[in-house]
């Protein structure tokens, strides 16, 4: 409705009520507009012809034609009002309503024109992304109508979000309207509805769009004449007059029946937060402040750039999520004053939720590189993502309730651990150039010397170029992957290097700034530093067990060497060649000069082929004090094992030393005898469930294929790829791939690890087997899963495979949740463990999809589609279940879950 159709009806509304005619003054009163807007849309009915002045002072006007008396004007209502209510102004009326005198004006002006509109104020829909204040303008309007005369001081106020119900439709309209006795099963008694409890105050239904038609329909009638019917009810009988608040986050044009939209005399939108002005953002965030410190009872405050975070990023959830950001923000604050009290609590950038600091470093990576960046592409592969490695601990961490000074520890850990792994690739690099710096870009390398040479008069001990060329490495992986730009600010809080190191870090990061555009954050900067610092040598101990192969030959260490780290995609081999004219005691210095170099704390793993060389490293041992292990007569499966294992630092030098040994004696699954068949066993570390696997299959493979061979595999987390599965793939028979991840491997079978405990992907394998074997079959032991260990299988599983969820909280929920599932469904152990696989997959994907600001969608499965559609009951035991979930990993569970989650639980048919 135009603001001058609003005037024009008031003014016949109010004919009687003011019979010599209203002035603008008055007309601005009753519909809370200033006088000369009021005035405004007066004249411009007279000149439409709608109006006639009446001259005097003050000028008062009329409707022309007069308007008809009315029955029930809405007199009484009106003069309920006293003048002074009359008087109060939109800021005073709103003054909880931030905005009220800026961004929100000319909205509130109009919604309040519309609920004070006689007699019982118009219908009205509020539009406005999630979190805009939707909800919160219609209560305050209310109590408002309520407060002011428009409805009775005692009149009901009734929200309801229609999204509720939304998938089961008559639900919806048995709760909004009533429902009759009969009308459908389960409607044992007559009930009455919203609409008639609302009757004579104010109903407000949040995502109005979800109403079916028949519902919007009968809205419509309930606005336009006041009558509705219950559910099951036929004639339109029943009564009611209730203030219609509508609301959605559509656009409601495209989503409302059009007699319906139409109904809405009044239409406001509320703007995003990104459209509120800096000021009015600044007193949301004290007011959400003030509201947590009176919950607490202890002053709070607010670091500087903890404040700055929640008044600059980008906020896509609105006012809403900036309320909700600050109360996670201040709850983990106050834990800390409760572990650590003191007399305040401090709310730091630590504090705020993950999204806040990933939105907030996504705006900054979009403005901060402006330049071209040095590229050196390939290489930044072999650096760690430490950004996504700190969310994704941090994440873990939280959700466990670990404490802070846990957390801190652990992240710190992580820090020690990415400066680690820079620090050998350096070494490495540098060792394998003689000198030269090979890995980052000679533009970035010579950046670096200059800015630490201009601080280098203030340094105790000089830079080393393996220091120089960490940094190298980790600025270089930072300007060539935006993605880890995007999450700067996820590094933790670092200790300050001594001021030397730090002054070097900021001359770095002033450079990088000038060149690159590059802003880095205070924590990167304090990263930086550490690195240079001599102190982090010490902190950090390396302390992976270091392989070093020496062989007679011109070149057969160095290429056994170049094929395992190739086939692991890690530089962990190093290699010294024994030319056969070169003396052995030149062998001998060599090695011992290597072992010296390589070793970081956990000892040297020493595989060499035979004569002297088989002795050489007890001496040498005994020489540097480093602890050396020899083992002699390598060969390429030896080497690659030695690799595999050094690459995990729980892996002792003795441990690895053994299971080399064993590799040697075994026979050799990496000779070319591609007729061998082959399952490989996969997960992220190769280590984790990869192995349980490999044990798990070992036993349960037929007696009938005593040939298979069962082998566990790392795959590369970012490519999904392994070498070394590749290698296997070439060299036997692959009949199959199992694991808790999927690699890219065409053309092999693969089966999920939760598969293989269940009927059907035991089923699978077994035809697999019997597909690719010569011999006859003999039948095969049988699964004893049993319901107590599905919580252990499926927290190792989903800890090999979840990004985002926290796997035991996951099986804490199930387990509390799952019993009303496996009763009604009537569950077998192994098919209830590929359910949870299932769902936990599924909730992990869903978090990441909603991390990246989109909506989860629902998985397709064949049963979806069968005809026997699950009962209202299945579908409420599993909806159950969902919520728990949905409620604990704050994800939007995608309504059709609970009907797909009912055709897989489904009893199979019997055979
Ligand atoms: N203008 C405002 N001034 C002060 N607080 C506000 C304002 N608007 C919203 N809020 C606060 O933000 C919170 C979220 O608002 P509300 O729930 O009304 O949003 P909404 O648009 O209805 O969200 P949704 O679409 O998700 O239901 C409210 O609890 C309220 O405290």
């Amino acid at each position: 409705m135009k603001k001058t159709d609003l005037v024009e009806n008031a003014l016949r509304s109010l004919s009687e009520q003011y019979p010599r005619g209203i002035s603008a003054e008055q007309m601005g009163q009753e519909l809370y507009l200033d006088r000369s807007t009021a005035s405004r849309y007066l004249n411009e009915l007279v000149r439409e012809g709608k109006a006639r002045k009446i001259p005097g002072r003050p000028v008062r006007y009329l409707p022309h034609p007069p308007a008809k008396t009315e029955e029930n004007s809405g007199k009484g209502a009106a003069d309920s009002m006293s003048p002074s209510s009359r008087q109060a102004s939109i800021s005073e009326l709103f003054s909880e309503i931030v905005g009220a005198q800026h961004s929100l004006r000319s909205v509130l002006e109009e919604a309040l024109a519309a609920v004070m509109y006689p007699p019982h104020g118009l219908p009205m829909l509020i539009t406005g992304e999630t979190g805009t204040g939707k909800s919160y303008l219609a209560h305050t309007l209310y109590r408002i109508a309520a407060e002011r005369g428009r409805l009775r001081h005692d009149a009901p106020f009734v929200a309801f979000n229609c999204a509720e119900y939304a998938q089961n439709p008559e639900l919806l309209m048995g709760q909004l309207f009533g429902v009759k006795k009969g009308a459908f099963t389960g409607a044992v008694d007559d009930r009455p509805g919203l609409v008639e409890r609302a009757d004579g105050g104010a109903l407000f239904l949040d995502e109005i769009h979800r109403l079916p038609p028949a519902g919007q329909e009968m809205l419509f009638y309930l606005i336009d004449q006041g009558v509705f019917r219950r559910l099951g009810e036929t004639a339109m009988e029943r009564r009611a007059r209730v203030l219609l608040i509508g609301a959605t986050t559509e656009t409601p044009e495209t989503v409302l029946l059009p007699t319906l939209y139409r109904r809405f005399s009044v239409k406001v939108t509320l703007p995003p937060l990104s459209e509120r002005t800096r000021e009015e953002r600044e007193i949301l965030l004290r007011r959400f402040l003030e509201r947590e410190e009176e919950k607490m009872g202890v002053p709070l405050n607010m670091s500087d750039e903890c404040r700055q975070m929640l008044l600059t990023y980008p906020c896509k959830g609105n006012i809403g999520q900036l309320q909700s950001d600050v109360q996670i923000a201040c709850a983990r604050a106050f834990l800390r004053h409760l572990q650590q009290p003191g007399p305040r609590v401090t709310v730091t950038v630590e504090d705020l939720p993950q999204t806040v600091l990933q939105e907030a470093s996504e705006k900054t990576a979009v403005t901060t590189v402006e330049q071209p960046l040095p590229r050196n592409q390939g290489k930044v592969d072999q650096i760690p993502n430490i950004y996504e490695q700190l969310v994704h601990r941090k994440q873990m961490l939280r959700e466990s309730g670990v404490d802070d000074a846990r957390m801190m520890q652990s992240l710190e850990e992580v820090v020690d651990q990415y400066v680690r792994v820079l620090m050998q690739t350096s070494r490495q690099d540098v060792d394998d150039l003689s000198g030269g710096v090979r890995l980052i870009e000679p533009e970035l390398y010579k950046l670096l010397q200059k800015a630490v040479s201009e601080a280098g008069v203030f340094l105790p001990s000089p830079v080393s170029i393996h220091q120089l060329t960490a940094v190298g490495l980790h600025i270089q992986a930072l300007l060539n992957d935006p993605e880890r730009r995007k999450n700067l600010s996820s590094l933790p809080e670092i200790p300050p290097a001594p001021a030397p190191y730090t002054r070097a870090a900021e001359c770095i990061a002033t450079h990088v700034k000038v060149r690159w555009g590059l802003n880095l954050p205070t924590r990167e900067i304090r990263l930086i530093a550490l690195i240079l610092s001599p102190r982090d040598q010490e902190r950090s101990p390396e302390r992976r067990v270091a392989v070093l192969v020496a062989m007679h030959g011109e070149s057969a260490a160095r290429s056994m060497a170049d094929v395992t780290n190739n086939l692991l995609g890690c530089p962990v081999i190093h290699a010294v060649d024994m030319p056969l004219h070169q003396p052995s005691s030149v062998a001998f210095e060599r090695i011992k000069q290597t072992v010296r170099r390589i070793d970081q704390g956990a000892g040297v793993l020493l595989l060499v082929d035979i004569g002297s060389l088989t002795t050489m490293g007890e001496a040498i041992s005994r020489e540097l004090g480093i602890a050396v292990e020899t083992v002699p007569h390598v060969s390429l499966p030896m080497v690659i094992e030695a690799g595999r294992k050094s690459l995990y630092t729980e892996n002792r030098l003795e441990e690895i030393a053994d299971a080399v040994r064993r590799a040697a004696q075994l026979p050799s699954i990496l000779s070319n005898r591609p007729s061998n068949r082959i399952i490989a066993t996969v997960c992220y570390t190769g280590e984790g469930a990869a192995v349980t696997l490999e044990n798990w299959l070992r036993e349960h493979l037929p007696d009938t294929d005593p040939d298979v061979t069962v082998r566990s595999v790392r795959i590369d987390p970012e490519s999904r790829r392994s070498p070394l599965l590749e290698h296997l793939a070439r060299t036997h028979r692959l009949i199959a791939v199992v694991g808790t991840v999927a690699p890219e491997l065409p053309g092999v079978p693969y089966l999920p690890a939760w598969e293989l405990l269940q009927p059907e992907g035991v089923g699978r394998l077994k035809q697999l087997l019997s597909a690719t074997r010569t011999s006859p079959v003999f039948p095969s032991r049988s699964d004893r899963l049993t319901y107590d260990r599905i919580p252990s299988l499926v927290e190792q599983g989903l800890s090999e495979t979840a990004r985002h969820l926290n796997p035991r909280l996951f099986c804490r929920i199930m387990q509390k949740e799952m019993d009303a599932v496996r009763e009604q469904f009537d569950l077998s152990a192994d098919r209830e463990l590929g359910l949870w696989m299932h769902m936990g997959t599924w909730i992990d994907q869903w978090i990441g999809v909603q991390l990246d600001g989109q909506t989860p969608e629902c998985p397709q499965s064949e049963s979806d589609n069968l005809p026997s559609a699950a009962s209202p009951s299945d579908i409420r035991t599993w909806q159950r279940v969902l919520e728990a979930l949905s409620q604990t990993f704050s994800v939007t569970i995608p309504e059709q879950m609970a009907i797909h989650l009912c055709g897989l639980s489904r009893r199979p048919p019997s055979t």
